[in-house]
């Protein structure tokens, strides 16, 4: 396969053909397209929008959506939950999860596994929290999600992306949001893959404002990189599974859905690495609150308050004086699920693995165990390399409810409290003279 063209830019109204004049001149809809191909738009937002708000691609392609049989349910059973997340009353605990096993033979439609979420698709407001595991690509088989976008995290392998609007290639490191109802199929690159997804029923991912931090900084819109035109002029039959209110649905398509010759417009998927992410925190003392790592973040209707926000842990130098270094012990509004690619993350000595997970949801403590706030708290403060580390964490207005698997698989850890019980009282203070 030839190296993989991307168009840069967050957001950017972009233009691409796969055929020379595919795209046509000055107009959207012209009486006669090129090659006889079909214009549709996609729009990711209300007309109304206000225009830094507003998306929409423009399409040209061999077939117009519409030409399918009817969605029939999905067959097969899967563990993809949605909201109103009410399957088991959710307890204030912390919680973590182990990674999960592979299973076999199992594409990436099938093998999503929800561990929580919040809200309703119906509202378009709130999350799903899901991981995935894949053996298998999915060759004849299509999916989009009209419940909302989806940001993808690979933790192990990596993933071709052959979609509406081009083919995306992410490797672990990498994150890639695939918009609300744009089609897509994943390949594997590599024999298995797993990782994680939060499906946003909100307002789309955006790059957060940077206030003082100025004009540059975090995520830098360049970085964002989105795929040239591409499509297939498959003839034979396919399947193309639907995500809409919440279940699975499944239709007949007797041509490939990835038959966009051309398209126009600022509505389609992105990847960045996150590699690229220009990490600010303190040269002085103490560490700001972790929003200081927000990649992208997804408004709710309250100004301020996140529907989700993705924050990222990544390698930095600490250098903070006379400080506990380390995340402080905390209880929040929101809640947060937090996953790590690979490495150790900063609050955590043993148990928080690659591929696993764990939850924080509203005001349940949390913060560094035990062996974490002994070390940290006798540390020689000299600058410190974070390196070979990628955490993150969705953050969340609203709590987190796991579903049946998650408070009833064998990867959840039940002894994770005991993390904490070795903090034993320091007060008043001869034991924390000695430590
Ligand atoms: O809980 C966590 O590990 C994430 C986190 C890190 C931090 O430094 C401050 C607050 C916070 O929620
Ligand atoms: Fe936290």
């Amino acid at each position: 396969m030839p190296e993989l063209i991307y168009q840069s830019g967050f957001g950017n109204e972009f233009a691409t053909e796969a055929q020379p004049g595919a795209l046509p001149v000055g107009q959207n809809a012209p009486q006669r397209n090129a090659y006889g191909l079909y214009a549709e738009q996609v729009s990711g937002s209300a007309f109304t929008a206000p225009r830094g708000l507003n998306r929409r691609t423009w399409m040209y392609r061999i077939r117009p959506s519409v030409v399918h049989e009817p969605y029939q349910p999905f067959a097969t059973q899967t563990l993809l939950r949605s909201g109103l997340f009410e399957e088991l009353p959710t307890p204030p605990n912390q919680m973590r999860w182990n990674p999960p096993d592979f299973p076999s033979a199992t594409d990436f439609v099938e093998g999503i596994t929800t561990l929580g979420g919040n809200g309703d698709p119906a509202n378009q407001d709130g999350v799903g929290i899901h991981l995935y595991t894949a053996t298998s690509s999915m060759s004849a088989r299509f999916f989009y999600n009209a419940d909302g976008e989806m940001l993808i995290l690979p933790q192990q392998g990596g993933l071709r992306f052959v979609t509406e609007c081009g083919i995306l290639e992410v490797k672990p490191g990498e994150l890639i949001v695939i918009p609300r109802g744009i089609k897509f199929r994943v390949d594997l690159l590599d024999e298995k893959a797993r990782g994680y997804i939060c499906e946003n029923y909100g307002q789309p991912f955006r790059l957060p404002e940077l206030g003082p931090i100025g004009a540059n900084g975090l995520a830098n819109s360049r970085d964002f990189l989105t795929p040239v035109a591409a499509f297939e002029d498959g003839e034979g039959e396919c399947e193309v599974v639907s995500k809409f209110l919440g279940r699975l649905w499944s239709a007949k398509f007797n041509h490939s859905p990835i038959d966009v010759v051309a398209w126009h417009g600022n509505y389609a998927p992105y990847k960045y690495d996150m590699a690229r992410f220009n990490c600010i925190n303190t040269v002085s003392f103490d560490h700001p609150d972790p929003s200081i790592f927000t990649v992208l973040t997804a408004p709710s209707h309250l100004h301020g308050i996140a529907n989700v926000d993705f924050v990222i842990f990544p390698p930095r130098w600490l250098v903070a004086e006379h400080t506990f270094r380390p995340p402080w012990f905390h209880r929040n509004m929101m809640n947060e699920f937090m996953g790590l690619i690979y490495g150790e993350y900063d609050a955590k000595a043993e148990g928080f693995l690659p591929g696993g997970a764990s939850l924080h949801n509203c005001m349940s403590g949390h913060g560094p165990d035990a062996e974490t706030f002994a070390r940290a708290s006798a540390a020689d403060l000299k600058p410190q390399h974070i390196k070979d580390s990628l955490a993150f964490m969705f953050e969340t207005r609203m709590v987190v409810r796991p579903t049946r698997f998650a408070l009833e698989t064998k990867i959840l850890q039940h002894e994770y409290y005991e993390c904490w019980q070795g903090l034993k009282r320091l007060y008043p203070g001869v034991e924390a003279d000695k430590r």
